[in-house]
């Protein structure tokens, strides 16, 4: 029998941690890491640059399932890097402008079921590590280890401000907590794929928790569950 390759699935709300904790296990135990908001992300963006309207599931669907995308591993120096259509877009698909667009194409049902080939495909040995709204629940349902990352709203908009304040964006943190509330709403009411934890997810509140603590919980999972080898 082919040993299965483990996933650790890491769902939860913007802001939480995920995609800082994801990258970090990744290197940590030299497994591969799927990203998964990012595709959400990059076809929000490209559908702006090739006039595409949010709401017109069929041409987003089409454009789902051609996206031209190259995810580079990270490597000394800097963390993992995206390229769209030959372009790297790596930090320009960050903003909150494009989450709230990925936000609304992510509640389409077509959207969603081309896109699910694509993550899965990111499998591969010796382990994946999983970051999104639904890798516990629908793209990795027998994933051995789920962690739901949450923090307060206004912890996460905090968060956010600095991340993006240190890029020399021009945010303000009252309406970046009104996105993320905006953006919750949507993610945790639509139809399809909604965010919410696995039944046999690990609910991790990280409000006042730092990145090491954790890192460190989850590790510790890890070694429990005797997933590293
Ligand atoms: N436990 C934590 N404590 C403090 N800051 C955190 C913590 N986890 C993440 N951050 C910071 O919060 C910001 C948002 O984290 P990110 O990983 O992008 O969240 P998500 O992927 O869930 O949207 C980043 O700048 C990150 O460094
Ligand atoms: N697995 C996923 C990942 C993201 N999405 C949607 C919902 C999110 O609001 C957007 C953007 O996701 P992303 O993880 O990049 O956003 P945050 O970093 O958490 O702010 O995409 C999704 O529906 N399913």
């Amino acid at each position: 029998m082919i040993a299965r390759v483990p996933v650790i699935a890491i769902d939860g709300p913007s802001g939480s941690g995920k995609g800082t904790i994801a990258g970090l296990l990744a290197r940590k135990l030299g497994w591969s890491l799927l990203d998964s908001g990012a595709l959400y992300r990059l076809l929000a963006f490209a559908a702006r640059n090739h006039g595409v309207d949010l709401t017109n599931e069929e041409a987003l669907k089409v454009l789902a399932a051609h996206l031209d995308v190259q995810f580079v591993a990270a490597s000394e120096g800097h963390g993992q890097r995206i390229i769209l259509e030959g372009e790297e877009v790596t930090d320009v698909i960050r903003n909150e402008q494009v989450g709230a667009g990925a936000s609304q194409v992510a509640s389409l049902p077509a959207v969603r079921e081309a896109l699910l080939q694509r993550q899965r495909a990111f499998l591969e040995a010796p382990g994946l590590v999983a970051d999104g709204r639904d890798m516990g629940t629908v793209v990795f349902p027998d994933a051995p280890l789920k962690i739901f990352l949450t923090a307060s709203a206004e912890e996460r908009a905090r968060r956010r401000y600095l991340q993006l304040k240190e890029k020399g964006d021009d945010v303000s943190l009252s309406s970046l907590l009104e996105e993320i509330r905006a953006r919750d709403e949507r993610d945790t009411q639509r139809v399809v794929a909604p965010l919410k934890p696995a039944s046999d997810a690990i609910q991790l509140d990280s409000t006042e928790l730092s990145i090491e603590q954790v890192l460190e919980r989850i590790l510790s999972e890890v070694a429990n569950r005797d997933l590293a080898g």
